[in-house]
């Protein structure tokens, strides 16, 4: 495990009991505002003493409450990613990036400058300083400084929030080649669902200071139980999917482990391996196959479970090859379908309802 988190603590009316166990890749702590997320990055990186518990990174406890030990952070050897970059604006980004190297322990071995530089997309930036930057630009800056530290794992806290939608979009992929190159944990905090459905290994939700759900983040994101942390409008399955072929009429084909289906061009190359997030209110089910449909997508799925919520929606969780979709139907429609466990039924998603930022790379 890269990270193992077991820790207790209480801040006035506020109890925090968190225990998880990271697997390598991200690892998003997912939560609404005040779930407890940053307590826990806080508690990892050294700035927060909980009262109990234990932490161990890459096999080495930094933290033990009843050997009343506590390594100080910088001895932790973690690279720390905040919401706002925090760049030296009197620097160039060559030498705000190589200011990382100072913090590097003496021996330790990792990316070069030059290859932080260009796994970021920073090489022709590198004479600039940081006042003529984008948000995003900056925010690389930042990850790559985190990076030149030598960690052996990098906490990242809402690195997105302070980004317009453009700008996430644009640092999305550079993320994605962290996670794919470089093999680095990271724990990475955000209450952003897109964001967490296409960088996350694994995902911890966090609800009032406790751990919720947790596991690869295919599983939790499609759980419908997870609704309520997520959102009814947010909700929907994460499926694992290689690119096969761009049509010339502006559709790209991805195969699915339950089919196959078209959605708007992406510039991914045949036979790379990405996710698809389909969310449930973009999901139609019929009984029989559809004939005479506009829509291009349709994959046989069964029904796994149902669950009502307190509007006249239902969620329906799918069985689609070996993955989950789901779907938001109305209580009506599931009744004059008699839908059920076990129950065979034909999912319809509409192309153009699948938006670029919920398709991985690129
Ligand atoms: N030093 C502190 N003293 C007192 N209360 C604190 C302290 N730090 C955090 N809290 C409380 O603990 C709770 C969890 O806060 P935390 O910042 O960990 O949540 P979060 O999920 O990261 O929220 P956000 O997304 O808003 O940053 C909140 O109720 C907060 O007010």
């Amino acid at each position: 495990m890269s990270l193992v988190v077991d820790i207790r603590h209480a801040f006035g009316g506020f109890a925090l009991d968190v225990s998880f166990e990271a697997p390598a890749g991200i690892t998003a702590l997912f939560g609404r505002s005040g779930s407890g997320k940053t307590s826990v990055v806080n508690a990892v990186a050294g700035l927060l003493r909980p009262r109990e518990g234990r932490i161990v990174v890459e096999g080495e406890t930094v933290f033990d409450a009843g050997a009343r030990m506590s390594l100080p952070p910088h001895r932790r050897r973690l690279g720390y990613v905040f919401q706002d970059a925090r760049l030296f604006p009197h620097l160039s980004l060559r030498q705000n990036l190589t200011y990382g190297l100072r913090f590097a322990p003496r021996g330790a071995s990792g990316p070069s400058p030059e290859e932080v530089a260009e796994l970021l997309g920073l090489t022709a930036l590198l004479d600039r300083r940081p006042g003529a930057l984008s948000g995003g630009e900056k925010q690389r800056v930042a990850i790559g400084r985190a990076l030149l530290s030598r960690p052996r794992m990098l906490l990242m806290d809402e690195p997105l929030a302070a980004l317009d939608a453009a700008r996430k979009a644009e640092i999305l992929p550079y993320l994605e080649r962290l996670r794919d190159r470089t093999g680095l944990p990271i724990l990475y905090v955000s209450h952003a669902v897109p964001e967490v459905a296409r960088l996350a290994t694994t995902v911890v939700v966090l609800d009032h200071g406790k751990v919720v759900r947790a596991g690869p983040a295919e599983r939790v994101l499609s759980d419908p139980d997870m609704v309520r942390q997520i959102g009814v409008r947010e909700a929907g399955a994460v499926l694992p999917a290689v690119v096969t072929r761009h049509h010339a009429d502006g559709l790209s084909e991805l195969e699915l482990s339950g089919g196959r289906v078209f959605l708007p061009a992406f510039d991914l190359a045949p036979g790379e391996r990405t996710r698809v997030r389909i969310l449930a209110h973009d999901v139609i089910l019929s009984r029989e196959a559809p004939v005479g449909l506009s829509a291009l997508n349709i994959l046989p799925a069964t029904v796994i479970a149902l669950r009502e919520g307190s509007g006249p929606g239902v969620m329906v969780q799918m069985q689609c090859g070996e993955d989950r979709l789901l779907a938001r139907i109305t209580r009506r429609s599931a009744d004059a379908l008699a839908l059920a466990p076990g129950v065979g039924v034909h999912a319809v998603i509409k192309s153009v309802s699948v938006a670029r930022i919920d398709i991985g790379g690129g």
